[in-house]
C-alpha cells in the first residue's frame, strides 16, 4: 500500500504525523495485506468521434449506455473501420476501470470478478483486456467462458457527450458459484455498478452480484455502488432506492444519476437525501467539481479552517475535516459535507471526460482501503480510537478524488497508466513537508 508520506497534512493524501506508518512499513515481513474486490462486465471500449446522424443511423440514443444486437454491432463496427473513425480500443468497464485505477494509485492488490474467454488469441478483445489491466489487479478469480467478452462502442459527439453501445458477448454469464464467499468476506470493500442488473433472461450476472452483495453485507464489508448511467435508474427509481437502502454503504454517482434516484437536481441536496439510505455519498458534478456527504459521531467532529459555504444545508462544510463513519458506529451522528472545485480549476484542454468519475471513486477506495491497512498493521494507533470508514477527512479525500479525475481528463483513456506524482510541479515548494 502506497502512502506518499511526504505530503503535508493539509494535502490530499493520508498523513498522520503522530503515528507515521512508514516506521512500521520497514518491518515488511509482518505486514498484513488487504485488497478490494470489484465485479464487472468484461468489456473493451472502442472509441470513435461521431455525429448525431451517425447515432440516428444505428438507432442509438444520445447519452445512453444501451445494449445492441449482433447485427447492429456488425454494421457499426464495419462503418467505423471502413471510415477509420476508431481512436482507440482499450480495456473498459466502469468497475474494471475503477479497480485498475485503485491498484495504480495504491500500488496494491485488487481482485476483479467477471468472465474471461477460455480461448484467447493474440490481439483479440480478451487479450487486449488482459494486457491493458494493471498487473496489480488479480485476475485469477475470473470465470472462464466459451465465447467472447463484450465490446463497448464509446461514441463521442462534438459536445463531448458519450453514447455507449454494448455488444454483450458473454459478459453476463458470471455464475453465483464463481463468487468465492471467503474472498468477499475478507475484502476491504466490494465494488459494483448498477449495470450488473441490466441482464437478459438466462443471464446469471445479477444473481452472482446479489450473492456477492449479501455475502459482503453479512461480513460487514462495505458495499460500494456506482450508479453507472441515469437511464437505468430512471426506469426503476423505487427499486434502486430500496436496493441502496438495504445493501449499500457507499454510493457514487454524477449529478444526473443523483437526480434520477433522489429527484433533486442540486448535488448537495441529492447527496444529503442519499444519507437517509447510506453511510457515505460521492456526487461528481463535472466542471462544478465534487460533493461528498457522510456521518461522524459528535465527539469526533472537526471544524474546517476554510470559509463556511452556503447551500441547501447552510455552512455545509463546517465539519469537513472530520473522518466519516458508518451511521451505525455513531452514538450521536451528525451529517458532514464537503465540496471541492476541480483540481487547478480543471485542465486547459480536456482530452476525455470518460471515466473521470471512476477515477474519483478509485481515490476514495484507496483512502478507505488505506484505513483498513493501517488499522490491521498499527492496531493500537490513536487514529483508530475513532472507528472511521476512511483514513482521511472528507475534505482531504475529495481533493484527492478531484486530483485523480484531473489525470483522466488530460489523457485519452479512462485508465491511469501511472500513479500520481510524489510532488506536484504546479505547487509551490513550501507546500511540501521537508
Ligand atoms: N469540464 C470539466 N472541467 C473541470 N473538471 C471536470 C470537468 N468534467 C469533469 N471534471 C472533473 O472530473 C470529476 C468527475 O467528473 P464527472 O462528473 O464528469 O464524472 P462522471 O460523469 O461520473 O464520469 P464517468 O461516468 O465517465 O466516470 C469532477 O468532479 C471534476 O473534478
Ligand atoms: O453496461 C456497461 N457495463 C459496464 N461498464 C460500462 C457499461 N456501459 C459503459 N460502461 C463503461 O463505463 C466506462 C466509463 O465510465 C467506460 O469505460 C465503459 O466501458
Amino acid at each position: 500500500m502506497k502512502f506518499p508520506g511526504r505530503r503535508q497534512h493539509k494535502h490530499y493524501f493520508p498523513v498522520d504525523n503522530k503515528n507515521p506508518l512508514t516506521n512500521q512499513v520497514n518491518r515488511a515481513s509482518q505486514l498484513v495485506r488487504n485488497y478490494i474486490v470489484g465485479i464487472d462486465q468484461t468489456l473493451v471500449d472502442i472509441e470513435a468521434k461521431v455525429d448525431q446522424a451517425f447515432l440516428d443511423e444505428f438507432g442509438l440514443q444520445r447519452g445512453m449506455s444501451q445494449v445492441i444486437s449482433d447485427d447492429v454491432t456488425e454494421r457499426l463496427y464495419n462503418r467505423l473501420k471502413d471510415e477509420a473513425l476508431v481512436n482507440y480500443e482499450f480495456a473498459g468497464g466502469t468497475i474494471a476501470n475503477t479497480i485498475h485505477n485503485y491498484s495504480v494509485l495504491a500500488d496494491d492488490r485488487s481482485v476483479l470478478l467477471g468472465v474471461m474467454s477460455n480461448n484467447i488469441k493474440v490481439g483479440d478483445y480478451a487479450y487486449r483486456f488482459l494486457s491493458n489491466t494493471s498487473s496489480r489487479v488479480d485476475l485469477n478469480h475470473l470465470q472462464p467462458v466459451d465465447g467472447p467478452i463484450g465490446r463497448c462502442f464509446t461514441l463521442i459527439d462534438d459536445s463531448g457527450e458519450r453514447t455507449f453501445g454494448i455488444n454483450a458477448g458473454l459478459i453476463n454469464h458470471l455464475r453465483p458459484e464463481s463468487i468465492n464467499e471467503e474472498l468477499i468476506a475478507n475484502a476491504s470493500a466490494l465494488v459494483i455498478s448498477s449495470y450488473l442488473m441490466r441482464t437478459q433472461p438466462g443471464d446469471t450476472m445479477t444473481e452472482a452480484a446479489i450473492k456477492a452483495v449479501e455475502c459482503a453485507n453479512a461480513a460487514n464489508v462495505p458495499v460500494v455502488l456506482t450508479l453507472g448511467t441515469k437511464h437505468l435508474i430512471e426506469k426503476e427509481p423505487e427499486f434502486w432506492r430500496e436496493f441502496v437502502q438495504k445493501h449499500v454503504n457507499v454510493l457514487t454517482m454524477n449529478e444526473e444519476e443523483a437526480l434520477a434516484i433522489t429527484g433533486y437536481s442540486d448535488p448537495l441536496q441529492a447527496a444529503d437525501c442519499c444519507l437517509d439510505w447510506v453511510d457515505l455519498v460521492i456526487c461528481t458534478a463535472g466542471p462544478e467539481g465534487l460533493y461528498m456527504a457522510g456521518y461522524v459521531d459528535d465527539k469526533f467532529k472537526r471544524e474546517t479552517e476554510y470559509p463556511l459555504m452556503p447551500g441547501h444545508v447552510p455552512d455545509f462544510n463546517r465539519y469537513e475535516y472530520s473522518r466519516p463513519m458508518r451511521l451505525s458506529d455513531c452514538e450521536q451522528p451528525i451529517r458532514i459535507y464537503t465540496h471541492t472545485a476541480p483540481y487547478m480549476g480543471g485542465p486547459d484542454s480536456i482530452k476525455n471526460t470518460n471515466g473521470a468519475g471512476d477515477a474519483a471513486l478509485a481515490a476514495i477506495l484507496h483512502d478507505l482501503s488505506a484505513n483498513v491497512y493501517h488499522k490491521r498493521n498499527v492496531e493500537n494507533s490513536s487514529k483508530h480510537i475513532q472507528s472511521a470508514l476512511t483514513y482521511s477527512s472528507l475534505s482531504q479525500m475529495s481533493k484527492y478524488a478531484n486530483r485523480a479525475s484531473y489525470e483522466v481528463l488530460v489523457q485519452h483513456s479512462p485508465r491511469l497508466s501511472r500513479g500520481l506524482p510524489e510532488r506536484e510541479d504546479s505547487l509551490e515548494q513550501a507546500y511540501w513537508a521537508k
